[in-house]
């Protein structure tokens, strides 16, 4: 594909002002609504193919994600795309201010392996609802479900205003190349900063869905059980392949062998005692990952799970304990299915040691004690994240999901979506029934009423 072409047509077609109107805008998201619908198996089977994913997982976590984005979409647009009216201060008196939202153009979407229905396709929700054209490059890592991507979306859009291109790093870096409007990536932080780089030299605005360590933190005052039914569950979906997956449990010393022992029961209960053989159990997606994760079952001492089945690409839940942060599985995103675990024996020990490392994407807290949860939301800073649960905050569509620091820049899901893809263009709308001498130099009492004015 001639993707310099490809740009030139979608800059063309931006230009006819057709993607603008909001009748267009919800057309484009029930079209791509109805083909999802129409497609469901395909999709399935491909996230099957792809990543050993169950109909269970692949329907909630990858399908209905979508449905319910659009669904918002289409029901909240018109409000989101009214001019905003806002304060006008009484040095402006006789205007009126406005905040207008626009399209920035012709847009980048590159995507993850790891959701790759699904972090392919929300944030090109976004672009289509606030009015811009879209390039969108799935993972060659998901080559089942990047060419269904393809087929659903080439057969359905107009390639001057919604293409799939597929391709490895190389198809990457060439977009990367080129002159967007926006460039949207989710996916590692080096690659991040790669992408970063080059929309710098063009000065292209971009949003980065990037990952880092995320701590889920548990202190001696939490609901052992439910805290670890629901970190077992965060962790292990898709087999820890998630950018907010709870990365290593930070536990107080008092509650630990407790905590851990239900873990194990809560793995068990989540995926038998052969997960390596449960159908409902993800994959590593590829061998070079495989491959990267396999190293940390040396870590610490394996307390559960630490089988794996190389041919199969698959790695039971694992927890490992008698972790320090100098052990390798420390060092860099797990995204895979270790936990780790480490013990604290004060609040002050866990703000000073998370606190010192990168800004995470995610953060968890268990606890039943007010003013604590307080203290870590106040004194940790983070993307977003849950007390008493993990990663149910990326599935509101009223929250914007992102990450800060090195875990990303910008946020997105519902009106944030919108917003991600829009430049909000500020207009004061003034008068021309009467005007006002002392606003212009040379006035007699300008600078006197000015100064009482601005005061
Ligand atoms: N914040 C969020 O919402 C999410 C963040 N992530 C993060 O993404 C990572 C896992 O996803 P993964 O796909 O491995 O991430 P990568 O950064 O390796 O790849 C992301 C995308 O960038 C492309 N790419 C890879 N290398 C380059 C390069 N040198 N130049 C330009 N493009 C490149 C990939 O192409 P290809 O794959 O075809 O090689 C893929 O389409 C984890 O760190 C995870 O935390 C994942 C999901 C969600
Ligand atoms: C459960 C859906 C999560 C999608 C984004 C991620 O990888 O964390």
């Amino acid at each position: 594909m001639n993707i310099p072409s490809l740009i030139e047509q979608q800059r063309a077609y931006f230009n006819t002002k057709e993607t603008r109107p909001i009748s267009f805008r919800i057309a484009q998201l029930k079209k791509l609504k109805e083909k999802i619908e129409k497609h469901e198996d395909e999709i399935l089977t491909a996230l099957q193919s792809d990543l050993h994913k169950s109909e269970f997982e692949s329907y909630t976590t990858e399908i209905a994600f979508l449905y319910a984005e659009i669904s918002m979409m289409v029901k909240e647009l018109e409000g989101w795309m009214k001019p905003e009216k806002v304060k006008t201060p009484v040095s402006h008196i006789g205007s009126k201010s406005y905040i207008y939202k626009e399209p920035y153009g012709v847009s980048l979407v590159i995507a993850p392996w790891n959701y790759p229905f699904q972090l392919a396709l929300a944030p090109v929700l976004g672009a289509i609802a606030a009015g811009n054209t879209v390039i969108l490059k799935p993972s060659e890592l998901t080559p089942h479900v990047s060419s269904l991507l393809r087929e659903i979306i080439n057969e359905t859009f107009e390639q001057s205003y919604f293409t799939v291109v597929e391709g490895a790093v190389e198809v990457s870096q060439e977009l990367l190349e080129q002159k967007f409007d926006i460039i949207f990536f989710t996916g590692s932080v080096p690659v991040g900063k790669i992408v970063m780089e080059k929309a710098a030299k063009q000065l292209t605005p971009v949003v980065l869905e990037l990952g880092g360590k995320s701590p889920v933190i548990v202190d001696e005052t939490a609901k052992l059980d439910l805290a670890a039914k629901r970190i077992a569950w965060g962790k292990f979906i898709n087999a820890g392949q998630t950018c907010i997956a709870p990365d290593y449990l930070y536990v107080h010393r008092d509650v630990k062998p407790e905590l851990l022992s239900k873990l194990k029961d809560a793995i068990q209960e989540l995926y038998g005692s052969k997960a390596l053989d449960n159908e409902e159990y993800t994959h590593i997606v590829n061998q070079k990952h495989f491959d990267r994760l396999f190293p940390y079952l040396e870590n610490g001492e394996l307390l559960y799970g630490g089988s794996t089945n190389r041919d199969q690409l698959v790695m039971e839940p694992t927890i490992l304990d008698h972790i320090t942060w100098d052990d390798p599985v420390m060092q860099e995103e797990i995204f895979g299915p270790i936990l780790p675990v480490l013990t604290f024996d004060s609040l002050d020990e866990v703000v000073e040691k998370v606190r010192s490392k990168e800004k995470p994407l995610a953060l968890y807290y268990f606890t039943e004690d007010e003013q604590r949860e307080n203290t870590i939301l106040e004194q940790i800073p983070f993307g977003g994240g849950c007390v008493n649960d993990t990663i149910l905050h990326v599935a509101n569509p009223h929250l914007p999901f992102g990450g800060v620091g090195p875990s990303g820049t910008g946020s997105y899901h519902g009106k944030a979506s919108f917003d991600a893809f829009s430049h909000r263009k500020s207009i004061v709308h003034q008068t021309t029934k009467f005007d006002f001498s002392f606003r212009y130099p040379g006035s007699k009492f300008g600078l006197s009423i000015i100064k009482r004015l601005l005061k």
